[in-house]
């Protein structure tokens, strides 16, 4: 929208805050009606950005701005210009309106704040095992502080003990200046390198805990989060931590220590002066206080940020595909700039802040050399204070205040690391899903009898949409059952709850006769094959991904043997490496990754066998295959198992002991396919759309 635009004018035009800066008022038009009115030349010149005044939200300033003389003119344009400007500067001082963060973000999940305390305690916990490092670490920081704090005194006596012309006091000052050196800097060395090695032990513990932490959530934990989040928690907030110990505190503890030693030299040199440096430093240290408050909310909003724009990122990135064949890339450029523009519009205010912080820092820095020669000067010619005593004072004054700096600077970059910290303490506190805490039983064998007792559930990010209500459901061992229905209608729930990847809301599910929440869960899933509808493969050779999950010994050949059953030895074998070739998600067809996947399943000799036949185009491959599995299963006299197939395709389970009609989440036929078709119901209707289709 261009300003100068001829349309314009006082009349047609209303300022109105810029959605994305609100510090600032952008002329638009006014009601459409309005734009018909004559133009008034002498808006142009007030036609611009005006920045806001705080005061200015509710309107009031608008009206005063807008109403106009006879001929047109703004009466108050002048008046009001300055006011806003006056507004505007108030707004970017410290405390003004500009500096205000965003309360309503919409971020999932903001963390409960956590204390300094207790996220160093917690931080503690996780390297206590490793407390060597820390104390050594420590006592290197204390030697390093202590001998750096007095080398000004050494430095000092020296050159003046050159200039008085005393040989022996001269040669052992610059003796203990030498060894002053060469302790401080081998102690600094240690205190570095140990401060990393805490550091490092820090971040992989921490993110060994949040990652074991994640992995033992509940199923629905992940219908809610998203992976770019987790992954975001990880790695970017996983490292801000990280500096807590290596940087943070170390150069805190050390500049603490070197200020209180300057402090209280300082005093015993003269203590007028020692309290005039301190209480420049209290000032800076309030300041200080008030700026690291800031910076931590300033961390969390950044973190929450950079958080939803990995989301979007890693969104797009893993359906590249789909943003490709539909061309919404530049909508997809604008999802992640949004967040972008956030991260970039806090991050303003964070230099601003630092900004402010510098400034301070440097006007107070000034005065203490002003005062300390302005009082000094007066002393010395009092004659209540010699040279030699004000030049040592103005030097540690010097390391007084840059020690206060350091320790006001290091505590904001704390307590960012602090606000970091919250939402990954608050993953890693979660309790694992109760499936995992529990120990339950362990049978030398399963039969396999499986029974649905009146169950209904819904999921719990949809806690008001039934899926399966009140579903009776039988698996004889050794039986092969089918389950159909429209897409949609709770099939895969079924196989979800058997799998307990959810709990049922209501009624029971048995497996040999006890409650499925009875069994030891690790246990049980072993006993289990399942194929998915979308099967994934994991980076690694096909032999791996074949084996993978199976805690039963197996050969070579075993696997083979599976490959073979899930009609996957021929195509692996074509492969340039065989078995040994390394696939993933993209390299394989999805009818070969469906293939992988049985064989995985087949290979762990499961005694319940689940197949979810895919929806989509693989149809005709994923009938062949699993038509080809039932038919080896049950050839298969070694092994009795009972096995749930969910077909899409109805001509992949006319074979099948007993077809169970699913809609709308209850059963609502079940039989044989030629009961079903006497029956006449859906399932007949489906066979017949199906054959109808094919025809
Ligand atoms: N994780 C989930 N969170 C919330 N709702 C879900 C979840 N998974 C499935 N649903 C909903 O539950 C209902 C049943 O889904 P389900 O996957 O069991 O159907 P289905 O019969 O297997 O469908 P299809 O044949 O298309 O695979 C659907 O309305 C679906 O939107």
């Amino acid at each position: 929208m261009s300003l100068r635009h001829p349309t314009f004018t006082p009349s047609t035009c209303l300022l109105t805050p810029h959605r994305r800066c609100p510090g600032l008022l952008l002329l638009l038009p006014r009601h459409p009606l309005s734009l018909s009115r004559p133009a008034s030349t002498s808006l142009r010149r007030h036609v611009s950005l005006f920045p806001r005044a705080s005061s200015s939200v509710n309107g009031s300033v608008l009206k005063e701005e807008l109403s106009l003389d006879d001929d047109g003119e703004f009466r108050n344009a002048d008046k009001v210009g300055r006011r806003r400007w006056g507004d505007s500067v108030r707004s970017v001082l410290p405390g003004g309106a500009w500096w205000d963060l965003p309360e309503d973000v919409d971020v999932k999940l903001m963390a409960k704040p956590v204390t300094l305390w207790r996220a160093l305690s917690r931080m503690w916990e996780l390297v206590a095992r490793d407390r060597w490092v820390i104390y050594s670490a420590f006592s290197a920081l204390v030697l390093a502080a202590l001998s750096a704090i007095t080398i000004p005194h050494y430095l000092t006596s020296s050159i003046f003990s050159a200039q008085s012309g005393n040989v022996l006091v001269f040669r052992r000052n610059v003796y203990l200046l030498v060894v002053l050196c060469i302790v401080a800097g081998i102690s600094s060395g240690v205190r570095g390198c140990c401060f990393g090695i805490a550091n490092m032990i820090l971040v992989k513990r921490m993110r060994e805990r949040l990652y074991q932490s994640l992995l033992l959530q509940d199923i629905s934990f992940f219908d809610e989060e998203t992976v770019g989040d987790l992954t975001s928690r990880l790695g970017a907030d996983c490292q801000q931590v990280s500096r807590v110990i290596g940087n943070d505190l170390n150069l805190i503890l050390r500049n603490a220590l070197q200020g209180t030693g300057a402090l209280i030299y300082l005093l015993t040199l003269s203590w007028p002066l020692g309290l005039c440096t301190l209480s420049i430093c209290s000032t800076l240290g309030m300041i200080m206080l008030i700026y690291g408050q800031y910076q931590k909310k300033i961390a969390r909003l950044i973190q929450e940020y950079t958080a939803s724009a990995n989301e979007v990122a890693q969104e797009t990135l893993s359906l590249m595909r789909t943003v490709r064949v539909y061309g919404t890339e530049s909508q997809e450029t604008g999802r992640y700039g949004k967040w972008l523009e956030k991260l970039a519009s806090i991050s303003l205010k964070q230099s601003a802040a630092y900004g402010f912080w510098n400034w301070s820092f440097n006007t107070l820095y000034h005065s203490t050399q002003v005062i300390a020669v302005l009082i000094g000067g007066i002393y010395i010619l009092k004659g209540r204070i010699t040279a030699e005593r004000l030049t040592k004072f103005i030097l540690y004054s010097e390391w007084l205040i840059y020690s206060t700096w350091w320790v006001g600077d290091n505590l904001s970059s704390l307590m960012q690391s602090v606000g970091a910290s919250e939402k990954v303490f608050q993953l890693m506190d979660l309790r694992p899903s109760n499936q995992f805490i529990s120990e339950g039983l362990k049978f030398p064998k399963l039969v396999g009898h499986i029974k649905f007792n009146d169950v209904s559930f819904y999921y719990p990010s949809r806690a008001l949409v039934p899926v399966l209500q009140h579903v009776n459901l039988t698996v004889n061992p050794g039986e092969v059952v089918a389950i159909v229905g429209l897409s949609g209608s709770g099939k895969s729930t079924i196989v979800n709850l058997l799998l307990r990847l959810y709990e049922p809301t209501n009624g029971q599910v048995m497996l040999d006769g006890v409650p499925l929440k009875d069994w030891d869960v690790i246990w049980l899933r072993e006993k289990i094959g399942f194929v998915g509808q979308e099967p994934r493969l994991f980076r690694m050779d096909i032999t791996s991904n074949i084996r993978y999950g199976c805690t039963r010994k197996v050969s070579l050949e075993d696997v083979e043997w599976a490959a073979k059953q899930a009609y996957a030895h021929d195509f692996i074998v074509s492969l340039p490496d065989g078995y040994k070739t390394i696939v993933d998600d993209d390299l394989l067809s999805g009818g070969q990754k469906q293939r992988i996947a049985i064989a995985r399943a087949l290979l762990r000799d499961p005694t319940i066998l689940i197949l979810d036949e895919a929806t989509s185009a693989l149809d005709a491959e994923s009938e062949h295959n699993i038509k080809g599995v039932l038919r080896a299963v049950r050839s298969d006299l070694t092994s009795k198992r009972s096995i749930i197939v969910i077909a899409h395709r109805l001509s992949t389970i006319q074979a099948a002991d007993r077809i169970v009609v699913m809609d709308s989440g209850k059963i609502i036929e079940m039989g044989s396919h030629d009961e079903l078709l006497l029956n006449n119901g859906l399932y007949a209707q489906l066979t017949r759309r199906q054959a109808d289709a094919v025809a």
